[in-house]
């Protein structure tokens, strides 16, 4: 069989069996097995169809990243593993191919994971020569690079690439250290990064194909549907693959090898851990207690590991995105830091895979949605207490605070109410606003806005103030 077949809008010479700049002679047993991984990660090369792992477009990535890629700076896409990464930059590269009349073989796709790549001596370099000297040679080619964190010194490499200036770039990774402040130096002012989380609700229910509910008409006619899906979303939380699953025992195990890979490849690996027990039981306790404040000596008297090496986990479960510590809001440092931190996780179904629990945790469960849109949308959410506690406050780019309660009980307790008003009483004309979340209360009471919590996730960033901005 033909290594690289031919492709109808393939720069090589017509009729060829073989991409332009390889020998005459059809590939021979001796063919270069790096050529042979390439064309089995780019199909586009030989004309296959690839159109089954470019998904269901995410509009709003996909047109961040187009956007991106025109600018001529390096695309970055970061995120927890398994959120859409690899199926983004596919969709990227279909687009370039169906929609923008790119020649197939001049986008290379390489995943840095695959060990055979890994293994190399000079990875990137290696993939590199092979694509220029046997599949395109000309220049303009795009080159994309999905893990690429898994490849020691890309950042030199990448940087050298980009500052030849006869490529276009785009990269992924699943860890934060893909941006930490000494790669994001080398690289900086030459990139664009998109960070992709799970599915927003709406996305969800673009999944289970429900579209166009911006139009009320719609969502009035499918509010039963939304409802049903909302109360799924809720407890199954929203990564991509998962969420296409009916199956609920399948679901669960693939989460549950979700976080095994995420705890073996993005942290015990990138960070060399050595104390496998205390790791599993810190993330345990941490994944059951989300939403609560915990005390680093609370941690340590329950779990019986040093308090630095406490701060050191936590800090890698941070780095592979996972889990996320909120502190404490003050406009003094040290009142902040003298505080208990709460911990919230970045996906309800990751979380509920490997947490037992009697009970359903719904109200947990709810605040932890919140945040993780608060995150999506581009805010650092604190929390805040004295007699009563308010789940989320956010700083805005106009110095005023917001603060959000979450209530998810047929009954809105007093005692969320009366934390919104001490708040603002403490806190007075800085506080631009007051929301709580709840099942289905609507309206408001003249400080207060009630906002059911399935509309605010629907309705993006207008009801937190179109002109606010972000911290
Ligand atoms: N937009 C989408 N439409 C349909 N399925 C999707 C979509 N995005 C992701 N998936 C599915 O979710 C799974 C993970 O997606 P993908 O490999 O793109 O994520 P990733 O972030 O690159 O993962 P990793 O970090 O592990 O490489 C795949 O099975 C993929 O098919």
């Amino acid at each position: 069989m033909p290594l690289l077949p031919p492709t109808p809008t393939s720069s090589g010479n017509p009729g060829s069996n073989r991409p332009p700049g390889s020998s005459g002679a059809p590939p021979p047993a001796g063919t270069p097995p790096l050529l042979d991984i390439l064309a089995a990660q780019n199909p586009w090369w030989s004309g296959r169809d690839f159109s089954a792992q470019a998904g269901i477009c995410r509009d709003r990535y996909f047109k961040k990243i187009r956007a991106y890629y025109d600018s001529g700076e390096i695309v970055v896409i970061n995120g927890v593993r398994r959120s859409g990464k690899t199926t983004l930059l596919m969709q990227m590269i279909q687009d370039l191919i169906n929609e923008r009349g790119a020649d197939p073989r001049s986008i290379l796709f390489v995943n840095c994971d695959e060990p055979a790549i890994a293994q190399l001596a000079n990875p990137l370099e290696m993939v590199l020569d092979t694509y220029r000297k046997e599949v395109y040679s000309r220049e303009g080619a795009t080159l994309v690079f999905d893990e690429i964190q898994t490849i020691e010194g890309w950042e030199r490499w990448i940087k050298a690439v980009y500052d030849r200036k006869q490529f276009r770039l785009a990269i992924s990774g699943s860890s934060s250290y893909l941006l930490d402040s000494k790669v994001s130096q080398l690289i900086s002012g030459r990139y664009l990064s998109l960070h992709v989380y799970p599915l927003d609700f709406s996305e969800y229910l673009l999944f289970h194909n429900i579209d166009g509910i911006a139009d009320p008409v719609t969502l009035a006619s499918r509010k039963y549907e939304v409802l049903e899906l909302f109360h799924r979303y809720l407890y199954e939380g929203g990564f991509p693959q998962t969420a296409l699953r009916e199956d609920e025992l399948v679901r669960e195990d693939q989460l549950r090898a979700y976080y095994d890979s995420i705890v073996y490849r993005d942290i015990i690996r990138e960070n060399d851990v050595r104390n496998h027990r205390a790791l599993g039981d810190l993330l345990a306790y941490l994944m059951a207690n989300i939403t609560s404040p915990y005390s680093y000596r609370k941690l340590v008297d329950l779990l019986g590991i040093d308090p630095e090496t406490i701060k050191e986990y936590i800090r890698y479960a941070e780095m592979a995105q996972i889990l996320f510590e909120v502190q404490f809001f003050s406009y003094s440092l040290n009142v902040q830091a003298r505080n208990n931190k709460k911990i919230y996780c970045i996906d309800n179904g990751l979380r509920n895979a490997v947490s037992f629990s009697f009970s359903k945790d719904t109200g947990r469960c709810a605040e932890n949605l919140v945040y993780i849109e608060l995150r999506r949308r581009g805010y650092t959410p604190y929390y805040w207490k004295n007699n009563g506690e308010v789940d989320f406050v956010l700083k805005m780019r106009d110095a005023s605070v917001m603060a959000i309660n979450v209530t998810y009980t047929d009954q809105i307790h007093q005692r969320e109410t009366d934390a919104l008003r001490e708040f603002a009483e403490e806190f007075g004309s800085k506080v631009s606003r007051c929301l709580l979340l709840t099942k289905d209360t609507q309206g408001t009471d003249g400080m207060i806005e009630y906002i059911p919590l399935w509309r605010w996730l629907l309705e993006g960033d207008d009801y937190l103030g179109r002109n606010q901005g972000r911290n």
